[in-house]
C-alpha cells in the first residue's frame, strides 16, 4: 500500500507516535515529580485528561509523582465553615483549626479524588501525605513580612505552616517497584509531633530534589513565565530569572514558584517546567512532542 491511499489522518497519528519513540527511549527508567495545582483541578474534563497523561507516563516506564495542592478548595471549606483565612507572602496563615481543615481537604477528599481518576484512567495510585512512612519531616516556617505603611519589619507568627527539612524516599521506592503511582498531599509532621500545612510548590520542589528527578512539572493557570509584553518566555536559567525578579517582571505566586524550580535544579532535578494546566494534555505535548510547552528551568 502506498502513501497515497492511506487516509492522512491515520499517518499523522502514527507520525504522533513515531515522533513521541525517541522521547519515551530517553525517558524510560526516570522519575517525574508533577505538582498539581489547586486552580488547575476545577474541570472535570481537564482532570480526566490529566489522569490519562500520568497513566501514559507509568505506561511507557515512567515513573511519575504528582504532589497536589488544594488552596481554593481549602478556602471553600474554610468559608463554609465560617473560618476567617489570610495569606502573607504566599502562605495561608495556619491555627490549629485550619491546619485541620486543610489536612482534611488535602489529604482527605482531594487526594482521594485524584486517586479515583488516575484508577479510571487505568493506573493504579496511591494516596499519601507526607506523614506516610515519614516521608516528609517539617519544621515550622518563620517569616519577617515588611510592613509597607510603617517601613518597619514585623515577625508575622504563620503558626502551623511548615517547609520540608526531611524527605525519605523509600515509601516511594517501594511504590514504584510495585507499579503503583503516588499521589502525594502537602502535609507532613514535624519532630514536635505537630500536623504542618505546606505550600504545595515547596513540597514538591523537596520531593523532586530528593528522588532526582529529570523532569519536575508545575501545572499552574497561566501558560508559563510571561515577559513584560506577556510573551511567553520558553526557557530561563538562574540568573535570569534573578534580572526578571530584580525589574518586577515575575510578582505574586510566580516568585515562590520560581525560586522552587530554581531550589530544584540546583539540587539535582535536571530541569523545572511550569505548564499551563488549562491546556489539555499539555503534559503529554511538552514531553513527547519537538513542540515543548511552557517555561523550562534549568542551570
Ligand atoms: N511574569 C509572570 N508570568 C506569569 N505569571 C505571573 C508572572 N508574574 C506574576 N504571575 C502570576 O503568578 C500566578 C501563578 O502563581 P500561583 O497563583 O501561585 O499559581 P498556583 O496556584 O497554580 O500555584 C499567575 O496566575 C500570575 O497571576
Ligand atoms: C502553607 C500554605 O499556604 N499551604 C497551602 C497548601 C495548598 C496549596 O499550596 O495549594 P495550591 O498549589 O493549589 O495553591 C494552602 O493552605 O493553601
Amino acid at each position: 500500500m502506498t502513501n497515497s491511499t492511506i487516509d492522512p489522518a491515520m499517518l499523522a497519528k502514527a507520525e504522533t507516535l513515531t515522533e513521541a519513540l525517541p522521547y519515551m527511549q530517553r525517558y524510560a527508567g526516570r522519575t517525574f515529580v508533577v505538582k498539581y495545582g489547586g486552580h488547575a483541578m476545577g474541570d472535570p474534563e481537564l482532570a480526566r485528561d490529566f489522569a490519562e497523561d500520568v497513566v501514559l507516563l507509568k505506561a511507557v516506564g515512567i515513573n511519575p509523582i504528582v504532589v497536589h495542592g488544594g488552596g481554593p478548595q481549602i478556602g471553600a471549606m474554610l468559608k463554609r465553615l465560617g473560618v476567617e483565612s489570610q495569606f502573607v507572602g504566599g502562605l495561608r496563615v495556619t491555627d490549629a483549626e485550619t491546619a485541620h481543615i486543610a489536612e482534611m481537604v488535602l489529604a482527605g477528599s482531594i487526594n482521594k479524588e485524584i486517586v479515583n481518576w488516575i484508577g479510571t484512567a487505568g493506573g493504579r495510585a496511591v494516596g499519601i501525605s507526607g506523614k506516610d512512612a515519614g516521608l516528609v519531616t517539617a519544621r515550622k516556617v518563620g517569616r519577617d513580612e515588611a510592613d509597607a505603611l510603617q517601613g518597619i519589619e514585623r515577625h508575622v507568627d504563620l503558626g502551623f505552616v511548615g517547609e520540608p527539612v526531611g524527605v525519605d524516599r523509600r515509601i516511594l521506592d517501594t511504590m514504584s517497584d510495585a507499579g503503583v503511582i503516588p499521589v502525594i498531599a502537602p502535609i507532613a509532621s514535624g519532630a514536635d509531633g505537630h500536623t504542618y500545612n505546606i505550600n504545595a510548590d515547596t513540597m514538591a520542589g523537596a520531593i523532586a530534589a530528593a528522588v532526582g528527578a529529570s523532569r519536575f512539572f508545575l501545572l499552574t493557570d497561566v501558560a508559563g513565565v510571561l515577559d513584560k509584553e506577556k510573551n511567553l518566555l520558553t526557557d530561563l536559567n538562574p540568573e535570569q530569572v534573578a534580572a526578571l525578579k530584580a525589574d518586577g517582571t515575575i510578582s505574586g505566586g510566580m516568585i515562590p514558584k520560581l525560586d522552587t524550580c530554581i531550589h530544584a535544579v540546583e539540587n539535582g532535578v535536571d530541569a523545572a517546567v511550569i505548564l499551563d494546566g488549562r491546556v489539555p494534555h499539555a503534559m503529554l505535548i511538552e514531553i513527547f512532542t519537538r513542540r515543548g510547552a511552557g517555561t523550562l528551568i534549568r542551570k
